[in-house]
């Protein structure tokens, strides 16, 4: 358990120190116990020689005020040991799943890491310090006192040593008992907050369907669950919990009859015995404290497990020696290969994009289109080919440089908690109000901040909701005019947005793609956006059918011709349908 902290906290001073203070003062306590034996033959004798106690008094009175000082300083430093140990193991998970491909982010493992964070993060830096330190002085004042004991009588150290395997291996089996129960309960508990999250995010779908109060039956299973399982752990604990209170409970009893045995047969003084008692008694209290701490000991142990498996997930691999500079935004695909699954979503897909060009991808719904603009990110690795950007495999480029280059500008927009200036910012934390400004006029964001009450210093809610998503999305392409990426990925909004978003998003699109340093792929759906573009990429199940300039491939009479010819069909049936609601509305 040790070992396994230490690998977790790299930095582990703080608890060391806290543990050796727990240590010191163990020992401590045990020795001073020991001064009984000297006292107490002095004192309890038919004339009591108070100078023979003197020093053993005096000695023990200097000992109490160290044992009370140290134990002033351990609360402090305990306190500041779970501190930076919880605020170390945090940031550890973050900049680990930072490195994560986004295939690890499944709904249960997104559980799993919310409840790292904050339940397992927690344990290990909380008991660490009120089970651990703990621990330590059960286990030494026992340990202390057993010396003790063998120094002054071994017949009675050996009855002591004879309880301790005894009362070992019924503590291992309660400790296994209770960290099997704990796993159990912990998977039940990981298995609520994903349906909790599962039921937040189902919420819009459940009320379509009529069943805002009825669709939370998945979390009410678990919530069962989760009580079944407490229940099942308790049961299978409580005999070997009484096992081991039992063992020291007659270990205790055995030692205080041949106590009094030896007494009455004159084998013991009035005074060892009384001091036999109270050290026998003190030896088996912290033993019998054990039990509590040995579950909380193992769920501790159990939650490091936990935090260990995740940072055991493989990160995207980093070249040793990554490329820091990328002199061309062209991208490049190279028989790319790619399965999220068994079925490929992508297969042997080639094209190159030049720098300062436009490419409209476009396909049926699950063509890949989404997976190209994800590999080219690097959001996971090919399974085969080669992606490149500016001529190099984007592998070997140094994560931080390739998403500097990068800006993605996602159909469903996520926006924090914020103002829209610091959302905004996200892109470019340094960027002057001026640079703000223009990223937000070339974005058609200037029109959004001006209608709203804070203007700049507006919250835009959790996730954004403050804003429609067409807003967001301007949001979105200002971040990518601030953040001067020199390739941008965009998801054009598949659905129907209202005319005025339609044109604000059309015109700032059309912004980012007229800067000839700027090279865009764009998964587009609007006519004007494929007909302005460089040239067009058709998918069809993952492979590339068509490449080429829109007007020729218009002219092929192939899928982008037939999809074009969709397209404008789909606008011509909005437009008319805006244009009857409007007549209709009109007096
Ligand atoms: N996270 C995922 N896990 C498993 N399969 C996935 C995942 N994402 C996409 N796929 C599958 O990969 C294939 C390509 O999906 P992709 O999202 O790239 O298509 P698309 O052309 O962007 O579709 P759409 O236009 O509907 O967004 C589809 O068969 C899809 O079901």
């Amino acid at each position: 358990m040790i070992r396994h902290l230490y690998r977790l906290c790299p930095q582990p001073w703080l608890l060391l120190r806290l543990g050796l203070l727990h240590a010191v003062l163990a020992v401590l306590q045990g020795l001073l116990l020991a001064l009984l034996v000297p006292i107490l033959r002095a004192l309890l004798r038919a004339e009591p020689d108070f100078a023979a106690a003197e020093p053993w008094l005096f000695t023990g009175a200097i000992g109490l005020l160290v044992y009370a000082v140290l134990t002033m300083i351990a609360s402090p430093v305990g306190f500041a040991a779970s501190m930076q140990l919880a605020a170390q193991l945090r940031h550890h998970v973050m900049r680990h799943v930072t490195t994560l491909p986004l295939g690890w982010f499944t709904a249960d493992r997104k559980a799993r890491l919310a409840r790292a964070l904050t339940a397992d993060v927690g344990c290990v830096a909380q008991l660490a310090v009120t089970i651990g330190a703990p621990a330590i002085t059960c286990v030494l004042v026992s340990a202390t006192i057993l010396a003790v004991v063998f120094a002054v009588d071994l017949r009675l150290a050996l009855l002591l040593l004879a309880v301790v395997p005894v009362a070992y291996v019924t503590l291992r089996h309660a400790g296994r008992v209770a960290s099997a129960a704990e796993i159990e309960l912990e998977a039940a508990a990981t298995e609520i907050a994903a349906r909790a999250i599962e039921l937040g995010q189902a919420q819009p779908v459940l009320r379509a369907a009529g069943r805002g109060e009825t669709g939370g039956e998945r979390l009410r299973e678990a919530l069962d669950e989760h009580r079944r399982s407490y229940r099942r752990g308790l049961g299978r604990s409580t005999l070997p919990d009484l096992g081991y209170t039992a063992v020291v409970m007659a270990g205790l009893l055995a030692v205080l009859v041949l106590g009094a045995r030896m007494l009455l047969v004159g084998a013991l003084s009035v005074a060892d015995t009384v001091a036999w008692m109270v050290l026998a008694v003190r030896f088996f209290e912290p033993l019998g404290a054990l039990i509590d701490l040995v579950g909380a000991l193992r769920a501790m142990d159990n939650a490091m497990t936990r935090l260990e498996e995740i940072f055991h997930a493989p990160a995207l691999p980093r070249s040793a020696d990554p490329v820091r500079r990328v002199e061309r935004a062209s991208v490049e695909f190279s028989r790319v290969s790619y399965a999220y699954t068994d079925t490929p979503a992508l297969s042997e897909v080639s094209f190159v994009c030049p720098p300062g060009t436009t490419t409209a991808l476009v396909g049926a719904s699950g063509s890949g289109k989404t997976t190209v603009t994800r590999l080219i990110a690097r959001f996971f690795d090919v399974d085969a080919g080669v992606v490149r950007v500016g001529g190099v495999d984007v592998r070997d480029l140094d994560p931080e440089v390739l998403m500097n280059e990068i800006a993605i500008v996602f159909q469903d927009v996520y926006l924090f908690d914020a103002t829209i200036e610091e959302n905004l910012r996200l892109a470019r934390p340094e960027a002057t109000r001026e640079e703000l400004l223009i990223a937000a006029r070339a974005a058609r964001l200037d029109e959004v901040v001006e209608r709203l009450p804070n203007g700049w210093q507006t919250r835009v809610g959790e996730a954004g909701a403050q804003l429609s998503g067409g807003e967001r999305q301007r949001v979105s392409i200002a971040r990518a005019f601030l953040k001067q990426a020199r390739i941008v990925l965009i998801d054009e909004a598949g659905s129907a947005l209202d005319p005025e978003n339609e044109r604000a998003i059309g015109h700032a699109i059309a912004e980012l793609a007229r800067d000839r340093e700027r090279t865009v792929i764009v998964i587009a759906h609007r006519p004007t956006t494929l007909a302005s573009a460089d040239q067009v990429v058709s998918l069809a199940g993952g492979r590339v059918v068509e490449t080429g300039a829109p007007d020729e491939l218009r002219r092929a009479g192939g899928v982008f011709a037939r999809l074009y010819h969709q397209y404008e069909q789909t606008r011509g049936w909005c437009i008319a349908a805006r244009r009857d609601a409007t007549r209709s509305a009109s007096p």
